[in-house]
């Protein structure tokens, strides 16, 4: 579901004299369906470029990136966006939304653009927000002024809302308590039973230990002039 094959990446900072940072070289990766990679590595090793880059955000310098059969370099803004819509899900370390848009409605929000009817989109986040323990009387209310881990939980109940092929997880259990952690890790168990392909990052060894079915470590991916 995920083919990365002779990835590379640099970024050019353009307010620092053109300087040009190599971050990555020769990249393989594959996530086929129905598994959990954990995506591990030390600080700066390149995993949350990798993730960005899979999920359309940055540019590869050179190389290939397919998802569900779908090749991102050189792909429009639009077949990315797409994408995302059925096929990519993404649960970011942080909930953006817009705001005054209430809890329910953000969970449900990802449904409703793939036209699912208004009653069974509702009804669908309702069921994840009560799993998450999101308590009922804040349903109703923009998560905006939400502690950081129930914002956490609301952004994970949208991102697991539609039944997405393929799915990126960026640290899906920090900040959570004991239980919320259990119910996450069951979700992704879940996902990963129906066929999901999930690429993740986990600083949580146990979590990973849990969930992953085997390791890919970026820092392979560094190139020797930035090792
Ligand atoms: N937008 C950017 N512009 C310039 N350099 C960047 C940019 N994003 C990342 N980098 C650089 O790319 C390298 C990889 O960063 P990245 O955030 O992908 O690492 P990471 O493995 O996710 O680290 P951490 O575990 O600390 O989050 C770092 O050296 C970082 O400084």
């Amino acid at each position: 579901m995920i083919h990365i094959e002779n990835l590379s990446k640099s970024f050019v900072l353009h307010n620092q004299g053109g300087a040009v940072i190599p971050v990555m070289a020769g990249a393989h990766l594959t996530v086929a369906a129905g598994e959990c990679v954990g995506l591990v590595g030390r600080s700066g090793a390149g995993k949350s470029t990798l993730m960005r880059m899979i999920h359309g955000n940055y540019l590869a310098a050179s190389g290939s990136i397919r998802v569900a059969g779908v090749e991102l370099a050189g792909a429009a803004p639009r077949e990315i966006l797409a994408l995302r819509r059925a096929t990519l899900g993404h649960v970011s370390q942080f909930l953006r939304v817009v705001p005054r848009v209430p809890t329910l409605e953000v969970v449900a929000e990802p449904l409703l653009r793939l036209g699912v009817p208004t009653d069974r989109a509702r009804d669908r986040a309702a069921a994840l927000l009560a799993r998450l323990n999101v308590p009922r009387r804040l349903w109703t209310l923009s998560p905006t002024t939400f502690s950081g881990g129930e914002q956490q939980r609301v952004n994970i109940a949208r991102g697991f809302v539609h039944d997405y092929p393929v799915m990126l997880l960026d640290e899906p259990t920090a900040s959570l308590d004991a239980a919320n952690r259990e119910v996450v890790l069951a979700l992704i168990g879940e996902a990963k039973a129906r066929g999901a392909a999930i690429l993740g990052i986990f600083h949580d060894e146990a979590a990973r230990a849990r969930v992953c079915d085997r390791l890919v470590d970026a820092a392979a991916f560094v190139p020797e002039q930035a090792a």
